[in-house]
């Protein structure tokens, strides 16, 4: 185990709420966990806490096997055998780019040679001598996480190291970032608010909310098995309505769905979770509804749904369809569910 947080809280002086409370994470050698959340939900401090930047309330830290925090020890950052990886690079701006990568480092033959290796995997080999401000983002981004390599670390950190750049070249560094992970077996901890990014990158996701752990699990498992309305609507943007069971039945307002094993729940209130694939246009369809607006994604199109209840209320749904699905703005509907893209909670 590189990581085990236990029970880590921090409360900041002045604020109503503690910033996180009650962590605990482990991260096993050569994973990539990413800490998903919205905005102010403590995955800075959490990433924070671990570096060393900030002191947690209470808990316990240990890293590669070293307690670096709790039972009157704490380590300082520099001392934690960490590597960062931030937003803005951070790179040093009038160092050439082996000078930045080997910062600090003794230029022996094996150094020298770890720096090629690695600039050869980032595939910045031939830009050695440039400096970061003759580079484009991406580029400065693999430098800087080449070189908190270099330090062969226990473990990266990443803060937000995507939301500088643009949407294209976010996607293709993501591929890039989590190649050069994988083949260097670097354990990675990242950051991140954008559920899309976390699905494609982490081996597990760790979803925070309000400073506390939601749900701990594999992209799939956070996907397809949301354990709570919160990470269903954050990680999934799921439709969620009310319904009844009934047998094998849940009623809604809007319409009623066949869902196995149910039955336990006869009576009972539960929530059904449609994912944006789960309603699909379909001529035969019992659920009508009228778009309202549709975006063209490139390999597909969302759309706004609006759906009639027989009572004469209206919900907006929010869809994914394929390229080829006929479907455009004002146009009546109707829809089947897609029983594989719909969870109960
Ligand atoms: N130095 C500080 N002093 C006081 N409060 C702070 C400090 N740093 C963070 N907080 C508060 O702690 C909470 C968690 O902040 P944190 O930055 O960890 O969240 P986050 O999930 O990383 O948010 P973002 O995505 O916006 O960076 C927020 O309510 C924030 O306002």
């Amino acid at each position: 185990m590189i990581i085990q947080c236990k029970n880590i809280s921090k409360k900041y002086p002045g604020t109503a709420q503690p910033a996180v409370q009650n962590l605990n994470i482990t991260i096993n050698e050569g994973e990539i966990v990413s800490l998903l959340g919205p905005s102010g939900c403590g995955k800075s401090t959490t990433l924070r806490i671990i570096a060393g930047f900030e002191v947690p309330d209470e808990g316990e830290i240990i890293l590669a096997g070293k307690q670096v925090y709790g039972k009157g020890i704490w380590v300082p950052p520099e001392h934690r055998d960490v590597g960062m990886v931030f937003q803005d690079y951070a790179l040093f701006p009038h160092l050439n780019v082996i000078k930045n990568i080997t910062f600090g480092l003794k230029r022996t033959r094996d150094l020298n040679q770890r720096a090629k290796d690695l600039l050869k995997l980032a595939n910045l080999d031939g830009l050695e001598s440039k400096l970061p401000s003759e580079l484009s983002g991406g580029q400065q981004q693999r430098v800087a996480l080449i070189r908190a390599l270099m330090r062969q670390p226990c473990i990266v950190l990443m803060d937000e190291p995507f939301s500088n750049l643009d949407a294209s070249l976010r996607e293709q560094l993501r591929v890039e970032i989590k190649s050069i992970l994988k083949q260097t077996e670097t354990t990675c901890l990242f950051v991140t608010h954008n559920q899309e990014e976390a699905l494609t990158i982490s081996d597990r996701i760790i979803v925070l909310n309000q400073g506390k752990i939601e749900q701990i699990g594999t992209p799939e498992e956070i996907y397809f098995h949301p354990k709570s309305l919160f990470v269903a609507k954050f990680v999934s943007q799921g439709n969620i309505l009310e319904g009844i069971c009934s047998g094998n039945t849940i009623k809604t307002e809007y319409f009623s769905l066949k869902v196995n094993n149910i039955h336990k729940n006869n009576g009972k209130k539960v929530n059904v979770i449609i994912r944006p694939r789960g309603l699909k246009p379909d001529p035969n369809g019992l659920i009508k509804g009228k778009i309202e607006d549709v975006q063209f994604k490139g390999e597909s199109y969302e759309c706004i749904v609006k759906l009639f209840s027989p009572q004469g209320a209206t919900t907006n749904f929010k869809i994914t369809v394929d390229v080829q699905t006929k479907i455009k703005p004002g146009i009546q509907q109707t829809f089947s569910i897609d029983e594989n893209q719909i969870t109960i909670i």
